[in-house]
This record gives structure tokens, C-alpha cells and sequence, in this order.
């Protein structure tokens, strides 16, 4: 099995359908050079910040897993109608639905309450704005179920015991996820090779990583060991930036919103060519400010929220449609 970084390394040299670009790499990376202040990578303001949990909550360990076990599949086809919660869409209406649900007085961090979540209670929690639903309805009730019961029968009820045994260790701590919580193990084969791309695995571990202002529950020595997370919304950023490129027959089928089938050749493309280009922005970035803090995972931040804050100019380029768990 090939690891994210040497996995996206791997399917960018056979990749067919899609191909990096060193000139869009270097457009991005003095476009991120200008966003330093201080020395420091300024993440792009997305306005976003009430949809987050409090710190004082009682479980924040326990809510960062809960929402990155659910944090996938949140795209609706061209022209149809959005899930959304108190307004906002896509991933930041999971965490409005959260939040919401713990103001009700769901116990919703708790795997006690979620490992027998019943259809009725989830979709009360996860009700939108309009008649549209959370994509993948069933599936998140069966992440919820899947996950719960694990933290209760090997991890005394709280993933909070996860991270103690990872032992300030970002890659021990993926190798727990992954090897203990199926709905997690996000791997492929492409051209005959076993890949892991580990979307939600790793963004669960930088999140906390994240949340925790890198202290306490999100203190991990090798964080930079992670790589970005295949979504279907950086590639966006890359592609605008022209650091990827799709061949016509690929991108006329995401103008036309055609599903691209998960383990597809075209899926796996999109996603390790994503991955191999973050790091080789990481590398350049590094080379050019080795003072700055730099990972693949504050890239992946950055051209995450990139995203969210100039939506309707990324619009010109589409994302990829696949319907599955892991992203
Ligand atoms: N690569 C990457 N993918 C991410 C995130 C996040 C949210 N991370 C939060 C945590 C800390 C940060 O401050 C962020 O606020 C969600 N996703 C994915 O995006 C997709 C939905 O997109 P949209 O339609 O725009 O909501 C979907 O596949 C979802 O799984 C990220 O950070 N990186």
C-alpha cells in the first residue's frame, strides 16, 4: 500500500487524464507568498467562524470526530437546489447543523447517543433550510452507527483515548483511524497499485491539530508528515491556478455533470495529481521562506477557504461529481 504523499506521487507519473504544471505551481505559490504576514500564512477569510464548536463544550474532541466522520459528500448537481442549515452550505451546513442540534440538547458528540442514532432523530438534526436533504442520508446514519460502537467497545465511549495512544504522533494516530474505523479507510487500485488517499483520516488529525492551536489535543510533532485531503474543491483552486490541468474529454464531462464512478481511473487522477501538487508547493514554498510555517495541510486550508471566499470566480471551473464516504 502506498501512502498519501508517495500515492499521489505514484498516480501523477501514469496519470492520463490529468496533468501537473510547474508554471501553475509557481503562479500559486507567489499568489500564497503574498498572503504572509509576519511571517505567517494568512488563511483566506471565508466569514465563517459562528458555524464553529466552542471550546468550552464538554467533548470538543469528541465533536471534531463526530463532524469529520460526516465530513463528505456535501455537492448537489448544477441548478439543483442546496442542503443548507441557517444558510450556509456545503460543509459549514454540517456544522451549523451541529451545533444547532447540541443548543436542542441532542447529545450529539456522544458516541452513547449516535451509535444507535435512530433515521428519525438524524434527520431532525441534519433538517435544512428547504425541502433539500444532506446527500447520502443513509450512509451517515451508518458512518454514525459504525463509528459509535467502536469508540464504546475499544475506546471506553470518547476518541479523546485515540489520541492519548497516538502519543503526540499525527501518523500514529492516522494508523489507529485507519486500521480501527472501516468507514475511514478511503484506498484504492489504480493501475495495479494499492493507494490510500485518506481524505477524513487526515483532516480529522489536522483538525484537532487546528482547533487546539497545535497544544493539548492538537499537539502532533509530525504534522507535516500529512498531506492535503483529496476533496472535490481544492482541485478547483489548482486547476484555476493552472497548476492542473484536465484533458478535454475529462472536463467536458464535468461541464456536463457527469458522475465520475468512485475508483475510476478519472477520480483517482483528480485526487492523487491534487496531492502531488500540494507538495510540490510545500517544497517550493519552503524553499523560498524556510522561516514561514509550512505543511501540506495549511496549504490545504488555504486553498480550501481560497475556494469558499471567491466561490463565484471558482465556479468558472468545475468540480468532479463522485457519490461515496470518503470525501
Ligand atoms: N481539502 C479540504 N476539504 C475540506 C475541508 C473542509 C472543512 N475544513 C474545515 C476545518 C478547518 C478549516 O478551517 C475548515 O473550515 C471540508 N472539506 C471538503 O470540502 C467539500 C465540501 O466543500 P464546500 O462545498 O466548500 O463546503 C467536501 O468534500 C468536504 O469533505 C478542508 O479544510 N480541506
Amino acid at each position: 500500500m502506498l501512502y498519501p504523499a508517495e500515492a499521489g506521487e505514484f498516480i501523477a507519473k501514469h496519470a492520463q487524464h490529468v496533468k501537473l504544471h510547474d508554471e501553475g505551481l509557481d503562479k500559486l505559490c507567489q499568489e500564497m507568498l503574498q498572503s504572509l504576514n509576519s511571517n505567517k500564512l494568512e488563511i483566506p477569510d471565508t466569514g465563517a467562524d459562528s458555524t464553529h464548536p466552542s471550546k468550552n463544550h464538554p467533548r470538543p474532541v469528541d465533536w471534531v470526530f463526530v463532524c469529520d466522520a460526516l465530513n463528505f459528500c456535501f455537492w448537489s448537481y448544477s441548478g439543483a437546489e442546496k442542503w443548507t442549515v441557517d444558510g450556509h452550505s456545503g460543509y459549514y451546513a454540517l456544522e451549523a447543523a451541529l451545533i444547532r442540534a447540541i443548543k436542542d440538547g441532542h447529545d450529539i458528540t456522544n458516541p452513547q447517543f449516535y451509535s444507535k442514532i435512530t433515521e428519525g432523530e438524524l434527520r431532525n438534526i441534519m433538517k435544512g433550510d428547504n425541502e433539500a436533504e444532506i446527500p447520502l442520508f443513509d450512509k451517515r446514519v451508518a458512518v454514525l452507527h459504525e463509528v459509535g460502537s467502536i469508540l464504546l467497545e475499544k475506546y471506553n465511549g470518547t476518541f479523546e483515548t485515540c489520541v492519548k495512544e497516538a502519543n503526540k504522533s499525527a501518523v500514529k494516530l492516522l494508523q489507529i483511524i485507519v486500521d480501527n474505523f472501516p468507514c475511514f479507510r478511503d484506498e484504492n487500485v489504480y493501475k495495479g497499485q494499492k493507494v490510500a488517499i485518506y481524505k477524513r483520516a487526515q483532516i480529522l488529525v489536522a483538525d484537532l491539530w487546528n482547533f487546539f492551536d497545535r497544544e493539548g489535543w492538537g499537539e502532533f510533532e509530525d504534522i507535516n508528515k500529512l498531506t492535503m485531503f483529496a476533496d472535490y474543491r481544492v482541485p478547483q483552486v489548482l486547476v484555476y491556478f493552472g497548476a492542473l490541468s484536465y484533458s478535454d474529454e475529462l472536463m467536458d464531462k464535468l461541464k456536463k455533470d457527469v458522475l465520475l464512478p468512485s475508483g475510476s481511473d478519472e477520480e483517482i487522477e483528480i485526487r492523487g495529481c491534487s496531492i502531488h501538487a500540494v507538495e510540490l508547493l510545500t517544497k517550493k514554498l519552503r524553499d523560498i521562506k524556510p522561516e514561514v510555517e509550512i505543511n501540506s495541510s495549511l496549504i490545504d486550508y488555504y486553498l480550501w477557504c481560497y475556494r469558499r471566499k471567491y466561490a463565484e470566480e471558482m465556479e468558472k471551473v468545475p468540480f468532479h461529481k463522485t457519490f461515496g464516504i470518503y470525501y
